[in-house]
This record gives C-alpha cells, sequence and structure tokens, in this order.
C-alpha cells in the first residue's frame, strides 16, 4: 500500500498541495482527477520523488521514503513503472531496444534473458511482430502499448501513468484504460493514474482522488460518483452535459 499523509508542497511560498492524505492499495488502479493547476502533476511528482515535500509523509509498503538511504531509494525507483504522457519513447530506437532499455539500465542479465523478457511483455500488451519497427512506424494507441510495455518490463511494484490516453481516440483510450487494469490486476500492481478523461475515470476508476486547489475535496470509487452529493465534485465531472445525464438516468434506475 501506498500511504500519502498529510503531504503539503509549496513553490516560492505558495502553496500547491496543502495537506494530502490518501492511501492506494495493491491491485486497484487508481486515479487522480481534477481541474487544470489543482496540483495533480505535483503530486505525482511528489510520489515519484521528483519533488521534495515540504512536510507529510510517503510511504511505499511501510518504507518512509523521506527516510531511505540512497541505496535503499534507488532500489524503490527501481520498482516504479513509468508511462508518460505522449510514450516518451526514443525515436531513434526500435521498439524491442525502447523496452530492454530500462533491463540494460538496471538489471545484470545476460541479453538472452531480457529479449525473452521484452517478448513476454509485447505478447502481454498485444504487440507481435513489432521488435525491429521505430516508433514513429507505429501508430498512436500501439506506441502507448510500447510505453506500458517499457513501464512492466522491470516487473514493478508500482505503476505510474500521466495522462496515458491523451491524443487517443475514444475506442483505442478505452481499450488503453483497460490493458492497463488488466495488469494491475493480474500483476497486482499500485496504479496511479492523472487522467483529465472522465471516460477513463468511469471505466476503470477503481478509486478516485480529487483534488481541487491543493486539497482532496472528495475520493471514492467511480461507482460512488453516481451517488455522491459532494458539490464539488459533482459540479466537475456533471459540466459535461453527457454525464449529467448518465447520472440521471442511473440515479432514476436505482431509486
Ligand atoms: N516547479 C514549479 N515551480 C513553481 N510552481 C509550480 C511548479 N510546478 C507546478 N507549479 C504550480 O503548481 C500548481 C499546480 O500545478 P500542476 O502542474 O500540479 O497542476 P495540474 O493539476 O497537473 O494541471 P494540468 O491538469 O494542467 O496538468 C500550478 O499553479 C503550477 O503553476
Amino acid at each position: 500500500m501506498i500511504e500519502v499523509t498529510d503531504l503539503y508542497k509549496e513553490f516560492n511560498g505558495v502553496p500547491v498541495l496543502k495537506g494530502i492524505t490518501t492511501t492506494f492499495e495493491k491491485g486497484k488502479t487508481n486515479m487522480i482527477i481534477g481541474q487544470s493547476g489543482s496540483g495533480k502533476t505535483v503530486f505525482l511528482k511528489c510520489l515519484l520523488g521528483l519533488h521534495k515535500p515540504d512536510k507529510g509523509i510517503i510511504s511505499f509498503d511501510g518504507r518512509k521514503h523521506t527516510e531511505l538511504d540512497i541505496t535503499t531509494q534507488r532500489q524503490l525507483r527501481q520498482e516504479i513503472g513509468m508511462v508518460f504522457q505522449g510514450g516518451a519513447l526514443y525515436d531513434s530506437l526500435t521498439v524491442e531496444e525502447n523496452i530492454m532499455f530500462p533491463l540494460k539500465m538496471f538489471a545484470d542479465q545476460p541479453r538472452s534473458e531480457m529479449l525473452d523478457r521484452v517478448n513476454f511483455v509485447l505478447k502481454r500488451v498485444n504487440l507481435n511482430d513489432a521488435n525491429k519497427k521505430f516508433p514513429a512506424e507505429l501508430s498512436g494507441g500501439m506506441q502507448k502499448r510500447v510505453a506500458i510495455a517499457r513501464a512492466i518490463v522491470m516487473k514493478p511494484k508500482y505503476l505510474f501513468c500521466d495522462e496515458p490516453n491523451s491524443g487517443l481516440d475514444p475506442n483505442t483510450a478505452t481499450v488503453i484504460d483497460n490493458l492497463i487494469q488488466e495488469i494491475t490486476d493480474e500483476y497486482q500492481i499500485i496504479t496511479i493514474i492523472n487522467s483529465h478523461d472522465m471516460n477513463s475515470v468511469m471505466e476503470i476508476g477503481e478509486k478516485i482522488v480529487f483534488l481541487k486547489n491543493g486539497v482532496k475535496a472528495w475520493e471514492g470509487t467511480n461507482k460512488d460518483i453516481f451517488k455522491t452529493e459532494n458539490e464539488a465534485i459533482v459540479k466537475f465531472v456533471y459540466s459535461s452535459n453527457l454525464f449529467k445525464k448518465v447520472r440521471e438516468a442511473y440515479l432514476n434506475e436505482t431509486k
């Protein structure tokens, strides 16, 4: 479990995260949502260790990352897989080389074993025969699959995804969402997704943390969203007419 307790972060005296407390469980797709500027990226960067919190505790399965020595911090870093917005693949490397990159950096294995692992994860994301292709030769959805394969190649305990389906059409976005959820469940990873996409939230948000002005304004599951009376989340989610209608239909059905 990742436990976040009373997390504060400010920049030049301006508070951005104002005392966030929450938990993220194993085997669950957790989503951080909120308006632009609400602090989602800063929160994710604090979890990743890219920002140092001014106050508060972040604990990875009992390991408080403020108290870890350099070696343990490095070990923890290797347990985190990351899917960046836009994929962030190396254009000049083939799919196979992109995925093998973290193994070459961190794993002390013969090349044949690394290749076996690369082929395994490529198969897992349903990308066969793409080994020798370059990112530019792939569709956006295929590039996201490669990014997911690279993120899981080191068998991470934690998977962080920043807007994993930005730029994808709705169908492909749903396929990518479902793939992330399946992998999370199958390998019992703690997945945390930073997202703007309400379709994704409704599809795979097993736990949702809603940030507003750096404060946790609401948390719950995608099913709770239909029932909640919390004004902040209702206003955020149901600014879309489509979701307003879905909610009305759900509430009528369950009356
Ligand atoms: N390195 C930084 N230095 C100063 N201010 C920062 C820094 N990083 C973020 N901020 C500020 O923190 C606030 C929250 O930013 P953040 O990027 O976390 O928002 P967000 O919710 O991820 O927004 P978006 O959905 O647009 O990506 C913003 O006001 C931003 O200007």
